[in-house]
C-alpha cells in the first residue's frame, strides 16, 4: 500500500518536513507566544508537504499539540516521541497522524522489526531513525518506510551539536535497508547544507528549530531552491 506521507514528501518542490516543536532540549522557547494554528499556517505557505510534531515532554510537547495541529492541516502528520508499544501506534493513528516515529537507538531490534510491521498495518508509516552505521545495518527490510538520520545524538536528548555530515556518511548503508525515502533530520540549519544533502540524493529533510527561530522562513527556503538549481544531483545529471 502505498504512503500518503512518503508521496507527499518525494512528490514536492521544498521536500522538507517542517516540525512543530515547543522547545529546544535545551529548554528554549520555540514557539514565543505563536499559537500551533499560526506555525501550521506560516508552514504551508512556505510549502510544507508534511508536518512532524513532537509530542515528547522534553520538548514541552504532548497529544494535545498532535490533535490540535490534525485539526489544523490537511498535511501528513508526523508524530515525534520515542514510541515503543503499539498502544501508542493505535492512538496515533487514532489522533490522526500519518507517520510514527520508531527510534533505533530506544528499540530492540526485534521490537523495532514488529512495530515497523505493525504501524504498517496500521496505514501508518513507520519513520525510522538511525544514528550509526551498525543501527543501519540492523534494520528490517524497509520498503515503505522512511529511514531518517538523526544528525544529533539523542541518548544526550540533543544536547550536543549536530554533525550533518553523518547524513553523508551513512547514505549508502540507508540506501540498502530498500527504503524509497531517505531522510536527513536534526541540526539543519544552513540553506547550503540543507540543498547538499537533496543533491547528494536524499529525498527529504526534517527540520524543526531553525525554522522555528527563523525570521525569513520563506528567503530561507527560496535560497535552498536556488542552491539546488545549482548543484549537482543524481536527478540533474551530476
Ligand atoms: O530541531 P531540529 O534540530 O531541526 O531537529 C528536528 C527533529 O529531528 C528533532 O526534534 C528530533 C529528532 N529525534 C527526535 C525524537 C523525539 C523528538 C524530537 C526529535
Amino acid at each position: 500500500m502505498g504512503s500518503v506521507f512518503i508521496d507527499a514528501l518525494l512528490g514536492a518542490d521544498r521536500p522538507v518536513i517542517m516540525e512543530l516543536k515547543p522547545r529546544s532540549a535545551q529548554g528554549e522557547d520555540l514557539f514565543r507566544g505563536r499559537s500551533p494554528a499560526e506555525i501550521v499556517a506560516r508552514y504551508e505557505a512556505a510549502g510544507a508537504p508534511c508536518l512532524s510534531v513532537v509530542t515528547g515532554r522534553w520538548f514541552g510537547g504532548d497529544t494535545a499539540l498532535l490533535a490540535e495541529v490534525v485539526r489544523r492541516t490537511g498535511l501528513p502528520v508526523l508524530q515525534k516521541d520515542f514510541l515503543t508499544n503499539s498502544g501508542q501506534l493505535r492512538a496515533a493513528r487514532g489522533l490522526g497522524a500519518s507517520a510514527v516515529l520508531l527510534t533505533a537507538a530506544v528499540l530492540p531490534k526485534a521490537a523495532l522489526a514488529r512495530l515497523a510491521r505493525e504501524a504498517l498495518r496500521l496505514g501508518l508509516t513507520p519513520f525510522i531513525e538511525v544514528a550509526s552505521v551498525a543501527e543501519v545495518e540492523a534494520l528490517p527490510s524497509c520498503e515503505g518506510c522512511v529511514v531518517a538520520v538523526n544528525n544529533r545524538d539523542i541518548r544526550n536528548r540533543e544536547r550536543g551539536d549536530a554533525d550533518t555530515g553523518r547524513s553523508g556518511r551513512l547514505l549508502p548503508a540507508v540506501r540498502r535497508t530498500g527504503t524509497g525515502c531517505p531522510v536527513s533530520a536534526s541540526g539543519i540549519d544552513d540553506p547550503r547544507v540543507a540543498a547538499g544533502l537533496l543533491s547528494a540524493g536524499y529525498g527529504g529533510l526534517l527540520v524543526g528549530t531553525h525554522l522555528l527561530r527563523a525570521e525569513g522562513l520563506e528567503s530561507w527556503c527560496e535560497e535552498v531552491d536556488r542552491l539546488r538549481g545549482v548543484l549537482p544531483g543524481p536527478g540533474r545529471g551530476g
